[in-house]
């Protein structure tokens, strides 16, 4: 089996008295994507700078392995298997975007002619070939991201880390980024992804860990989150009227929609909880036109997660969400 990209274990880090890592575990599989979600001040940045070798974790921390080198031992090899965006841009705005480009190759120790090839073929990849000639100083915030995450692939890394990476940009270029970021993962490079928004987790992450108080609240897709929480319903909807109050009796604690003839049995999603209701539909002869699971938002995970309520540390089951018409 290959090594996770990224694989640590009761990753710690205080500064003074104030504790802002308690010991969290953490496993990225490769080509993944995985959303470290908080609330300001959680803690999100200094996992990125940790693991991306910017910080050193407290000595108590167990093993800590990114790409395959551990951390500890071998930064170097860390170094060079991974990229970093930060929140503060790496972008020179006194030089243009090329030249920010083409110095990221020196760095690199590119030779000249495949540094001036990297350089232009990531600027037509990210949709900056017109702006090359420009100073990044001019760029509009989308721009700069896109520059900024040009940069950070020149040295080719098999690991990204970007933190908050669409932070600021208007819906349009989130949406670009967003894009960006699927195609990075399509390539097989493995994305750490911090954000403050939900949404962003929701489209992107296959993996999300929500991040309270310096520990790991809860983990799971977001699919898995959503059901930690109540507010969750199966829908049932009928077109015969007959049909529809049969199943009303069939069913106990249902909320009842008369005019649309639909019916709302409070559920997790599970599988358990919809063989449950089929096997009743299926015991009195009823057959719904459709059934729908609806779990709660990322929204509301959040807030019942890093609210000033307690949650106990938990994995959501691995169950499937299906939102298909009853044959
Ligand atoms: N070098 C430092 N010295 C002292 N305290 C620090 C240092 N770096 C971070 N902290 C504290 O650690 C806590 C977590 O900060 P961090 O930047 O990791 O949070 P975050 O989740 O990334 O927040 P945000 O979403 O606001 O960026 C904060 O209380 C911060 O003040």
């Amino acid at each position: 089996m290959t090594d996770p990209a990224i694989a640590a274990n009761g990753l710690r880090k205080s500064y003074g008295d104030k504790v802002v890592l308690d010991g969290i575990d953490l496993v990225v599989p490769e080509g993944t994507i995985f959303s470290l979600l908080g609330p300001n001040g959680a803690g999100k940045t200094t996992a990125v700078n940790i693991l991306s070798t910017l910080v050193s974790p407290d000595p108590a921390s167990g093993a800590i392995r990114v790409g395959g080198h551990d951390l500890g031992a071998d930064p170097q090899a860390v170094r060079a298997a991974i990229g970093v965006t930060g929140q503060f841009s790496a972008v020179d705005g006194l030089i243009t975007g090329e030249e920010n480009m083409l110095l990221m190759a020196d760095l690199h120790h590119l030779p000249k002619k495949e540094g001036r090839r990297t350089a232009a073929e990531l600027l037509d990849r990210f949709d900056l070939t017109e702006a090359a000639r420009k100073p990044a100083s001019t760029y509009s915030g989308g721009m700069k991201r896109r520059l900024d995450i040009a940069m950070t692939l020149v040295g080719s890394p098999r690991i990204i880390f970007l933190d908050e990476p669409t932070t600021g940009l208007d819906p349009r270029s989130r949406h670009n980024m967003w894009q960006i970021i699927r195609e990075l993962v399509t390539d097989g490079v493995t994305v750490f992804l911090t954000t403050q928004y939900l949404e962003e987790a929701d489209q992107l992450a296959d993996r999300i860990a929500v991040l309270n108080n310096g520990r790991i609240a809860a983990e799971g897709s977001a699919e898995e989150l959503k059901r930690l929480i109540p507010g969750g319903h199966v829908r049932l909807r009928f077109t015969d009227p007959h049909t529809y109050r049969s199943a009303a009796a069939a069913l106990h604690d249902t909320a009842r929609d008369d005019e649309a003839l639909a019916l709302q049995i409070p559920s997790d999603g599970s599988q358990r909880e919809l063989r449950s209701i089929l096997d009743r539909l299926d015991t009195a002869g009823i057959e719904a036109d459709e059934l729908t699971v609806h779990t709660p938002d990322l929204d509301d995970v959040f807030f019942a997660l890093t609210g000033s309520t307690a949650v106990p540390s938990q994995t959501a089951d691995q169950v499937h969400q299906t939102k298909e018409n009853v044959r």
